[in-house]
């Protein structure tokens, strides 16, 4: 039942995990994920390197590319200090709807915006929609291709800082090779990478943290 993926997954939370028990709805969409059908959420092997950046950098400014179902929104969220904002750029209605209720299901939506439309069109107003600055993390989760052209338009609309933290998923598998070249030859970014897995495969995959020096 459940017309499309995400909708299963929801429909899977809701019958399974606790309400407003954020790590119990983590743990439904993987195991539901692990067992039932596939998802390109970031998973629970890279999602412990996603969490300690974000425990890390103590981000008080959060912003992710491809909100999907909100899983990857769920493990930054539950772990932002009091007063952090994180918010989520998903084109797609459908998935942002979707995420929406997982969110909630967690009790998680206070920290987040949840904004619905592409990254291009977004990025640009966010310093007015939000009266803020500078981001100090940035999760790019979105098309493959799209993560060089939207690093490049956060450089243009003045909102990366000075060690502003950017953590991409899938850098080995699909793979993010221009976007990759960019940031470890780029004078501007200390690179490294964090080999894992792809999420519920024994493939490999891995994770790129590249610290924007201004
Ligand atoms: C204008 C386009 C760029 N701007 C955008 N602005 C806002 N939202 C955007 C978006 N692009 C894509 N999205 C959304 O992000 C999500 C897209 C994610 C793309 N992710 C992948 O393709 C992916 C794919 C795999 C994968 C790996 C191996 C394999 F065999 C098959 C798939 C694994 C992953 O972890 C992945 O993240 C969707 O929800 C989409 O609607
Ligand atoms: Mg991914």
């Amino acid at each position: 039942s459940g017309k499309s993926r995400p909708m299963r997954i929801l429909q899977y939370v809701q019958n399974t995990a606790v309400q407003g028990d954020a790590n119990s709805v983590i743990s439904a969409v993987d195991s539901y994920c692990a067992n039932v059908e596939w998802a390109m959420n970031v998973g629970d092997k890279k999602g412990e390197i996603l969490d300690a950046v974000v425990l890390d950098v103590r981000p008080r400014w959060v912003l992710e590319l491809g909100t999907y179902c909100g899983y990857s929104t769920m493990r930054i969220a539950r772990l932002l200090p009091p007063g952090a904002r994180l918010i989520t750029l998903e084109m797609n209605h459908h998935y942002a709807q979707v995420a929406k209720q997982i969110l909630g299901h967690a009790g998680l939506d206070s920290q987040v915006d949840l904004l619905v439309g592409a990254s291009s069109a977004l990025i640009p107003q966010l310093k007015k929609k939000f009266d803020m600055d500078k981001f100090d993390l940035v999760f790019i989760d979105h098309w493959k291709t799209s993560y060089l052209p939207d690093t490049k338009l956060l450089e243009e609309c003045d909102l990366l800082a000075s060690g502003t933290v950017l953590l991409a998923d899938n850098v080995t598998c699909p793979g993010a090779p221009e976007y990759l070249h960019y940031v470890r030859n780029s004078p501007r970014y200390k690179s490294l990478y964090f080999p894992s897995q792809l999420e519920y495969l024994r493939v490999e995959d891995g994770m790129e943290k590249s610290v924007f020096l201004g």
